[in-house]
């Protein structure tokens, strides 16, 4: 027998042995007598062929799929996917798409899809487009969206919409939505937008406005937590190959070579990690998890020294975020700057690195180091089909959520299905990668690259977090 436990702005509901679901907010939890009207889907050709095609009300996602025979069952998510009953009509959705923060390979796919979803899955015609961001809702003019301006988008980087940093002003955004009779919203972002969804969903929650809000959870760092990874991280990996090849190119051509390669990762080193994984001619990957020091006994600088006596050439990969303390450490007045968003603005750790290892070894030995930097490169490019594939079932899962009624949350993989997530478990905390992993410990084995860790800190709690919630 489920019991729900009563708390302010979530809605836990538990269950027989330790089940725990964090259901996401409904519209009938504001309105119970919301009219509701059979899915369309019903009579749509392409679904007529498959049984079972709507989610069993009662379908819920576990969080942890690892365990033992007396394991609570623990926490689950509400299952994405079209409903019998959905809590629209066609022709009363307005409905609108924002991109927000950083690009990211996939953005407009997404974009396309949420179009294709509502259109040929719902009958949905009114489809606004903000321009340029959050500022967007407030600051421009919507862009008109419809099958034929979406048709080719997804062959393209970047997004159609624009996006930008700051300008999240939640009261003047949900002014606009309200002035402007949108009631479904979808907030294509990372973990600072999803912030802003939530901040949004509040808002309107407040004023009793009948409006959906749904993220679609966006970061090329996958430095979202809970879900399995992000869309455009796969194409993001797969394009950095060009870069590493090409840095191995330049180190096996000359005496002591160094290819050094910079790829994004502001706090989480996952691209670089994953990166180094697949290409397999990498000597060092350096993640902003993982601490490391130039000078001295198990130094990098000793390191890249026996290295090069062994092979005569040396790969090496470092995430942005990487070695950010080495440098503020090296600069007289310690500066943290921020971005619009307030996330931290970095030095370019690729180029001091590359200076600092050239400095180091100008007196010891020839050595030509060739510095690469792809990254935005890699990131302004479309999405690959992996990731196409991707990218339309988190955008169809989305607009089921909103037509089913479900409100208020970040649709996203977990354990290879769909959920609805609510935002507060999205926003809690960042992604990053666990040292103390077993996939590190696989990245390690396969540089042979020292830890770089003096022991008494790898097993010290900071570093000991929860394993983190790459899937592969
Ligand atoms: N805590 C927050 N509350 C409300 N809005 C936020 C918050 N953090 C970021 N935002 C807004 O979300 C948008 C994107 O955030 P940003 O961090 O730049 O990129 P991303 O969402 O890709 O991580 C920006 O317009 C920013 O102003
Ligand atoms: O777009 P900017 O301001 O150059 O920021 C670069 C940052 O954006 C990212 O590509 C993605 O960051 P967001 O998730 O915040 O959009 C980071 O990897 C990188 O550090
Ligand atoms: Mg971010």
């Amino acid at each position: 027998m489920s019991s729900s436990v009563p708390n302010s702005d979530r809605k836990i509901v538990t269950g027989p042995a330790g089940y725990i679901l964090e259901d996401v907010p409904h519209f009938t939890d504001d309105f119970p007598d919301h009219p509701t009207y059979p899915n369309p889907l019903q009579d749509n050709a392409a679904y007529s062929v498959v049984k079972q095609y709507f989610v069993d009300e009662d379908d819920t996602v576990p969080q942890k799929i690892v365990v033992h025979p007396d394991s609570p069952r623990g926490t689950h998510f509400r299952r994405a996917g079209p409903r019998q009953r959905v809590y629209f009509e066609p022709d009363d959705v307005l409905a609108c798409i924002v991109t927000c923060g950083g690009l990211c390979p996939g953005l407009n796919t997404v974009i396309r899809e949420i179009v294709c979803g509502l259109s040929y899955m719902y009958g949905v015609k009114r489809i606004l487009g903000i321009d340029g961001g959050y500022r967007g809702f407030y600051a421009r003019n919507t862009i008109h969206l419809d099958l034929k301006t979406v048709n080719d988008i997804h062959r393209s980087g970047g997004t159609i919409l624009g996006t930008s940093r700051g300008g999240h002003d939640t009261t003047k955004i949900v002014d606009s939505i309200q002035d402007r009779g949108i009631n479904q919203v979808y907030i294509i972002g990372g973990d600072g937008s999803q912030k802003g969804a939530a901040a949004i969903f509040k808002e309107i929650k407040k004023r009793g406005l009948k409006v959906a809000v749904a993220g679609i959870p966006k970061t090329i760092d996958n430095d979202i937590p809970i879900i399995d990874r992000s869309f455009g991280f796969d194409t993001a990996v797969e394009e950095a190959q060009r870069a590493i090849n090409a840095a191995h190119v330049e180190a096996t051509s000359f005496e002591n070579g160094i290819g050094l390669v910079k790829l994004m990762g502001r706090y989480s080193g996952f691209i670089a990690m994953y990166a180094t994984l697949a290409s397999r001619d990498v000597d060092c990957c350096l993640i902003p998890e993982s601490p490391f020091f130039l000078e001295g006994p198990g130094g990098l600088f000793e390191f890249i020294d026996k290295r090069l006596k062994e092979s005569g050439h040396m790969v090496i990969v470092i995430a942005e975020g990487a070695g950010q303390d080495l440098l503020a450490e090296s600069m007289e007045e310690s500066t943290t700057l921020k971005d619009a968003s307030g996330n931290k603005l970095l030095q370019d750790i690729g180029l001091w690195i590359s200076q600092r290892i050239k400095d180091h070894f100008a007196k010891k030995m020839t050595l030509t180091l060739k510095y690469i930097d792809p990254t935005y490169m890699i990131r302004a490019i479309p999405s690959n089909a992996s990731d196409n594939v991707c990218c339309t079932l988190l955008a169809q899962s989305a607009v089921h959520g909103v037509m089913a009624g479900y409100n208020g949350f970040t649709v996203g993989l977990v354990n290879g299905r769909h959920t609805y997530i609510p935002f507060y478990r999205i926003t809690e905390k960042q992604n990053k990668v666990v040292i103390t992993d077993r996939m590190w410990a696989r990245l390690l084995s396969s540089t042979n690259q020292p830890s770089f860790m003096k022991q008494d800190k790898i097993h010290s709690n900071q570093l000991v977090g929860e394993p983190g919630t790459m899937k592969w």
